[in-house]
């Protein structure tokens, strides 16, 4: 893979596919890590004279333009952090892009709105995403690939946009490769591999790769549910992937016959809705047994008796790779099951990962020192599949 290094940028303009993607409360970033992340490789090619334009996603627009999912405050972060004016286009190939990009001077930085606001980017149709990625190169002379985070999606800026224009991976795609290449050779055991979260559906797959893997799975947040449901549970209103319990059920079993450890929630704290996680009101949250889950409520947080229990999971693992809030830790009342992994895995001697935008964002917002981690990756479901050992597309389009 060519590196920065490679390319001649003085003058040109460089297309920066970074992942930008942080929460948001309303207008309000709660975590910059990813745009503290993506600062050397834009601070090194300014200062090396490129013309920059920074591209990204933020959220799950649905392929049109969506206020709510606006790149304008990251814009605004972005020029913050680099103590200089970054300019903004409101769109993210027509007239404002090119207009903004042709006022850009050497050294000067631009950001795009949302990639995801043209359903090019993310189209399954390969002549629709090709069709945008031909818009995007025509923005730019050479293409920089550092959005570690969205590397395992088949998206046009991702995957498409390289395959046009002369390309490199930046420093950050550098270094959390490098990190991660250590969870892929011989790991020190026991290896504990904590999955938590939301994004349910996109991230079970990898337990079947990690029953080859690791020593113990440690599951909570949104995937809990369909585990206890596989178990034959009801789970009330808990976020559930039904279409995935046969599957599970397999993982189940896969693992006894493995000598894998399941850790799964013996309690859970419950309430009747989700909670308003702008307002923070507080709820009145219930802690009822993993078994016996009322129809009428759902699993927001792992409750006291499953905190200790995984805590002592992890007090001698030797190495553990953290995925996935194991509550709704946005609210006050669903915070303390991620507090505890998170205070487990640094009280833990072992060599410690955690990876996943909210993962990442949740230790910062709970207070943790993010340098008490051996490695705090951008990347959740994309280091998942990178450890799976999976082709990444945007890992693949970046190579020569
Ligand atoms: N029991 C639960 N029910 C619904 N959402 C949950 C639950 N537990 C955690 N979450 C949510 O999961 C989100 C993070 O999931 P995900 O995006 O998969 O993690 P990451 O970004 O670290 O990869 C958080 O916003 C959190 O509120
Ligand atoms: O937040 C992200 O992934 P993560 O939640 O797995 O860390 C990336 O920005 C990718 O976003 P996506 O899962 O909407 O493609």
């Amino acid at each position: 893979m060519k590196t920065i290094d490679d390319l001649d940028v003085s003058g040109r303009r460089v297309f920066v596919r970074a992942d930008l993607n942080v929460p948001l409360d309303g207008g309000t970033i709660t975590d910059d890590g990813r745009i503290r992340a993506a600062l050397p490789t834009i601070t090194r090619l300014a200062e090396a004279g490129a013309k920059v334009i920074v591209a990204s996603h933020l959220g799950r627009p649905k392929g049109a333009p969506d206020p709510k999912f606006s790149l304008a405050p990251v814009a605004g972060r972005l020029g913050e952090l680099l103590g200089k004016d970054v300019a903004f286009a409101s769109d993210t190939v027509g007239e404002s892009a090119a207009a903004t990009v042709a006022a850009l001077a050497g050294g000067q930085v631009a950001v795009l709105e949302n990639l995801r606001f043209n359903a090019g980017e993310t189209s399954k149709d390969e002549a629709e995403r090709g069709a945008f990625a031909d818009r995007l190169a025509a923005l730019a002379d050479l293409y920089v690939g550092d959005g570690f985070g969205a590397v395992h999606r088949r998206h046009a800026s991702v995957y498409d946009l390289p395959a046009r224009l002369p390309h490199a991976a930046g420093d950050l795609i550098a270094t959390e490769v490098g990190v991660l290449r250590r969870l892929t050779d011989d790991v020190s055991r026991p290896y504990a591999v904590v999955l938590g979260g939301a994004k349910v559906s996109d991230k079970l797959g990898v337990i079947e790769h990690l029953l080859e893997r690791a020593d113990r799975i440690l599951i909570g947040g949104g995937m809990a549910y369909t585990f206890l449901k596989a178990q034959g549970h009801e789970v009330g209103s808990s976020l559930l992937q039904e279409d995935q319990v046969p599957a599970v059920q397999g993982y189940l079993k896969r693992a006894e016959e493995r000598g894998v450890e399941f850790v799964l929630p013996v309690d859970v704290v419950a309430a009747a809705s989700f909670p308003d996680l702008g307002a923070k009101t507080a709820t009145d949250p219930v802690t009822v047994a993993a078994d016996a889950i009322p129809a009428e409520l759902m699993g927001l947080d792992i409750g006291p008796r499953s905190r200790e229990l995984y805590a002592a999971r992890l007090a001698d693992a030797a190495t553990v790779f953290w995925n996935g809030p194991m509550g709704v830790f946005e609210h006050p009342d669903y915070a303390d099951g991620t507090r505890t992994v998170a205070r487990a895995l640094i009280d833990s001697s072992a060599f410690t990962v955690v990876g996943g935008g909210d993962s990442a964002a949740a230790v910062r917002i709970l207070g943790f020192d993010e340098n008490a981690f051996g490695h705090i990756s951008t990347g959740g479901g994309a280091s998942l599949e990178y450890l799976e050992g999976k082709t990444l597309p945007g890992l693949a389009a970046l190579e020569d």
